[in-house]
């Protein structure tokens, strides 16, 4: 049975930040729609602030995990999911490799939407070709992975919408794409495995995912595909060095970015393969429009009701964010040709329009981010990724981020469990005031920078990573909120959400994550302002009622002479004070650090 709880979609609201904003309030979930799991069991906790603010989505996890098994992965007590993957792909190679061709070869999509570069894809049709046999393709909408992963609207829209792409480029290839929706995310390994019988493949590809439940799903499909004859193949694609394959001196794995940042470029210098292109998907032998003609013809899927945009908010985003590979190489190299040389100098300012804007090409997989470094580096005079040209050189690095976070993933698989990097944080007592946090989605805090954040993110889907760290920091530390809260409500809004890249920001922000800097390094949101918007233009664009404020006073309307046009225009005043808020997070910080698990 479905979980009750629905997330509605997410509004879009103009730069005003006037529009209802339903979507902070709906949030929060209500308790007595969560009374029921996905397995149809009563577990709701009322006294745990975490399942109460939706943290802990009930409906389809446990309870939150204790710190004596966050331990225990680290101790190896607990496997990995990575490593229970690995090992059970090791264990079955044999039967994998003697598996007979089949009638075909299936490619199953996830987040790899694109022909180009594609590993998983690649290897299917190599495989299709050398058998003499069709390729078939499927993509599988599950409403309830929407649910339990918090997939924002806009993102389920641009997928939708990056699929309608892929199906046509497939199709001028005589690939069919197939698309159907699961309802029951429990289904959807049996209902792959049915496909592939009635089409009868042999052969099934895919391209890992590093989140737990994926990782799980892929092992328990290895095992399943063979009790039915069928060879289950999952592949690292996602990330340009596999997450286990850089480690420490004594063996361990980074926790550092900076070493591990050293450590990837001497490994990916010392096997250039890894970034080698994926040949993509030839033309299917003569035959296949003949023999999977339904295929071709089936319909696309709408989005799940609870995650459809509203007609105007769609056509925004369509224009803002056009879907599909072609649309994210021409980003990707007009970056290249205009823009990277002043990364570097330009990165940190939101208006600036410094950066390639190809996240939610790299989170969908309309971008390989391999494809991303590999032109990067050809466009360097060195032809490396260190030395040369310092815009790239740091565009490489930033990429080189996305890689850290999903090994952080694989490595720590609790970080995946609503638990933070350093799981002795969890302790930390947390304000859960509702009005703040409704504030702080809304865009009315009373600090400018942050509010012009978050409307950049209602509005588009897309926030700038300079402020997405001063609004993560302004909610964990000023506002004292349970920094899941702001790590839910990111992803339920961003069309570039990938678990991996927000949780390690949230948790580098709210200093609970794998940030050396320890937490009483305090962004102040004034200061924050006055150096990456010095001018307030980013302020002006999206807090319309502080378009006339001029000077330095648009920091801190209240606080430098504007306070009658703020208040006129019903611009509000600070909903805390910085230098109370900061001591406040000293001490909470200090003092829930070490104690006991409840
Ligand atoms: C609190 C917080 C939450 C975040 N949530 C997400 C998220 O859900 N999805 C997401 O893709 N990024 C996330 N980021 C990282 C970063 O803000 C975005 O990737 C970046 O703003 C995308 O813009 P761009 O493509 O112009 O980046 P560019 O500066 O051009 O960088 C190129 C690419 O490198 C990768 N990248 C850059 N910075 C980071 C980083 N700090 N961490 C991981 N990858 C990075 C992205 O794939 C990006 O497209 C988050 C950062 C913070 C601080």
């Amino acid at each position: 049975m479905p979980p009750k709880r629905k997330t509605p979609a997410a509004p879009y609201t103009d730069s005003t930040g006037t529009a209802p904003n339903k979507r902070s309030r709906a949030s929060k979930p209500d308790p007595k729609a969560t009374e029921t799991n996905g397995n149809g069991t009563a577990t709701f906790d009322h006294s745990r602030p975490e399942e109460t603010h939706g943290i802990v989505q009930r409906a389809f996890y446990p309870p939150e995990l204790s710190n004596e098994r966050c331990a225990m992965y680290n101790s190896g007590e607990l496997p990995r999911p990575l490593a229970v993957l690995s090992t059970t792909l090791s264990e079955t190679k044999s039967a994998r490799d003697s598996t007979a061709i089949g009638e075909s070869v299936v490619h199953w999509f996830k987040r790899n939407l694109r022909l180009r570069d594609n590993k998983g894809l690649s290897l299917a049709a190599a495989k299709a070709k050398a058998g003499g046999v069709p390729l078939v393709c499927v993509f599988l909408v599950s409403p309830q992975d929407y649910q339990a992963h918090l997939t924002s609207a806009a993102r389920v829209d641009f997928e939708l919408r990056t699929l309608e792409v892929l199906r046509r480029d497939l199709g001028r290839l005589d690939v069919p794409l197939v698309v159907e929706t699961v309802e029951k995310r429990r289904r959807l390994p049996g209902r792959l495995v049915e496909m592939a019988e009635r089409w009868g493949a042999k052969h099934v590809f895919c391209n890992v995912e590093y989140e737990v439940d994926e990782l799980r799903r892929e092992e328990s499909l290895v095992k399943l595909g063979l009790e039915k004859g069928i060879a289950f193949e999952a592949v690292h694609d996602d990330v340009v060095v596999p997450p286990g394959a850089l480690v420490t001196g004594t063996g361990k794995q980074y926790a550092v970015y900076s070493p591990w940042f050293r450590s990837w470029i001497k490994h990916v210098h010392a096997h250039p393969e890894l970034l080698k292109e994926w040949e993509g998907p030839g033309k299917n032998p003569s035959g296949a429009r003949t023999k999977f003609k339904t295929l071709f013809d089936s319909k696309m899927p709408e989005a799940p009701e609870n995650k459809k945009l509203e007609p105007e908010e769609k056509t925004k985003l369509e224009r803002l964010w056009p879907a599909g590979e072609h649309e994210a190489i021409a980003r990707l190299e007009k970056f290249l040709g205009e823009k990277i040389g002043k990364y570097s100098a330009m990165r940190n300012f939101p208006m600036a329009n410094g950066t390639a804007c190809v996240s939610v090409h790299h989170s969908v997989g309309t971008l390989a981010s391999r494809t991303s470094v590999r032109m990067a580096r050809d466009a360097n005079n060195t032809k490396k990724l260190d030395g040369g040209n310092e815009g790239i050189r740091v565009w490489i690095s930033e990429v080189a981020w996305r890689d850290f976070y999903k090994h952080v993933l694989a490595n720590w698989p609790y970080v995946c469990m609503n638990k933070p990097f350093k799981y002795e944080y969890t302790n930390i007592e947390w304000e859960y005031n509702t009005e703040h946090f409704d504030a702080w989605c809304a865009g009315k805090t009373g600090y400018p920078i942050v509010d012009a954040a978050m409307r950049q993110l209602n509005s588009t889907g897309y926030m700038h990573n300079r402020c997405r760290m001063i609004v993560a920091s302004f909610l964990a530390k000023d506002l004292l909120l349970d920094w899941r809260m702001g790590e839910r409500y990111f992803m339920e809004h961003l069309i570039d959400g990938d678990f991996a890249s927000n949780n390690g920001g949230w948790g580098f922000s709210a200093s609970t994550g794998v940030d050396p800097q320890p937490y009483f390094r305090i962004f102040n949101p004034l200061l924050q302002s006055e150096k990456f918007d010095a001018e307030g233009d980013y302020i002006r664009k999206w807090v319309e009622e502080l378009r006339n404020v001029e000077g330095k006073a648009i920091h801190d309307p209240y606080g430098r002479g504007a306070a009658g046009e703020a208040k006129k225009k019903g611009y509000p005043k600070q909903i805390v004070e910085h230098k109370f808020a900061r001591e406040r997070a000293l001490t909470r910080y200090k003092s829930g650090i070490g104690r006991e698990t409840a």
